[in-house]
């Protein structure tokens, strides 16, 4: 795919990319693999997930990490926990689940109630089970290009880019938003694909200025519908991260992106949808960064 080719006709509409699809492919490789891993070591991958609070959208998040674990032929571990926890409590039960040799992978969802520190909660995970791979030792090991764990939306991401456009080597990759949880560790995977990697942030003086000049876009700021058709290089590959839940003018609602994706659909050249783009990617990535802990933690190598 050219993304310097010239002007785009009227009627011109983007690859769409299909998270769901790739997600779905992924999971049943996932599984076949747990199998595989089973007879290797009779050893049944275990995940444990935390939820601190009633947010509802965590909720349906975990609930769905749960199924999908199941399906992955993974042993899945629920810890649902009042608003009230304090941090100590929280801290205890991470303690107990880094030493009990059934669960692999440890994950706390966010956010985190205030009053709770979520730095101090996710370096607590011990970092061979640190699934969601947002301690300060993954973050550093991707940091130093050395494997790891990696954040799970990220690396849903990057499969999804290699899947569209193989090398990227020299490709310019704007990535707007420079969170823990997405921009950062996108930057750092982009980066060591070989892509000259700007970051925009909050301080940015003209993001949409930046954003023309990309030839990967990813956007991950969690303002809705922020990157207009007129932010994007014709051609350009456009990856949207965010979900907000937004009112219609029928008193329903509807999943928006952070791009405004009617417009950026007639400029980019591939598109990731909101929903069924990056979002599904998420727990299929989480799914595969459970069954590497596992691995690492029977003495594998990492692929
Ligand atoms: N500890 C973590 N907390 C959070 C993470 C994370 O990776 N680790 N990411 C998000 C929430 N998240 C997973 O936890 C997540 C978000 C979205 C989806 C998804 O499949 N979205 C669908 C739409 C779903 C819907 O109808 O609401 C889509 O985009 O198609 C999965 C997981 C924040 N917290």
């Amino acid at each position: 795919m050219n993304s310097t080719s010239s002007p785009l006709t009227s009627d011109h509409q983007a690859i769409l990319i299909n998270g769901k699809a790739h997600a779905a492919t992924l999971r049943h490789r996932i599984r076949e693999d747990v199998l595989a891993f089973h007879d290797r070591h009779g050893v049944t991958p275990g995940l444990a997930v935390i939820l601190v609070g009633n947010d509802p959208a965590s909720e349906v998040y975990v609930r769905n990490k749960a199924i999908q674990t199941h399906h992955a032929g993974m042993r899945s571990f629920m810890h649902m926990l009042p608003e009230t926890t304090s941090e100590t409590e929280l801290l205890d039960l991470i303690e107990r689940l880094n030493n009990d040799a059934a669960i692999h992978g440890i994950l706390v969802q966010l956010p985190l109630p205030a009053g709770i520190d979520a730095r101090r909660v996710t370096n607590a995970i011990q970092p061979e089970k640190d699934v969601d791979g947002l301690g300060e030792v993954n973050a550093g090991r991707l940091a130093m290009n050395l494997p790891g764990i990696v954040p799970c939306t990220p690396l849903g991401c990057l499969l999804l880019l290699r899947d569209q456009l193989g090398d990227m080597k020299g490709q310019h990759a704007v990535v707007i938003g420079c969170s823990n949880l997405v921009g950062k560790p996108l930057a750092m995977l982009l980066l060591a694909e070989g892509c000259t990697v700007s970051i925009a942030h909050i301080h940015t003086r003209d993001t949409a200025a930046l954003a023309r000049q990309a030839d990967i876009l990813v956007v991950a700021t969690g303002c809705r519908e922020l990157v207009r058709g007129d932010w994007i290089k014709p051609g350009a590959t456009i990856i949207d991260v965010g979900i907000t839940r937004a009112q219609t003018p029928d008193g329903k609602t509807r999943l928006v992106g952070d791009v405004a994706f009617d417009e950026a659909v007639q400029v980019a050249g591939r598109i990731t949808p909101v929903p069924g783009g990056v979002g599904p990617m998420t727990i299929a990535c989480l799914l595969e960064n459970t069954l590497t802990a596992a691995r690492m933690q029977v003495g594998e190598t990492p692929s």
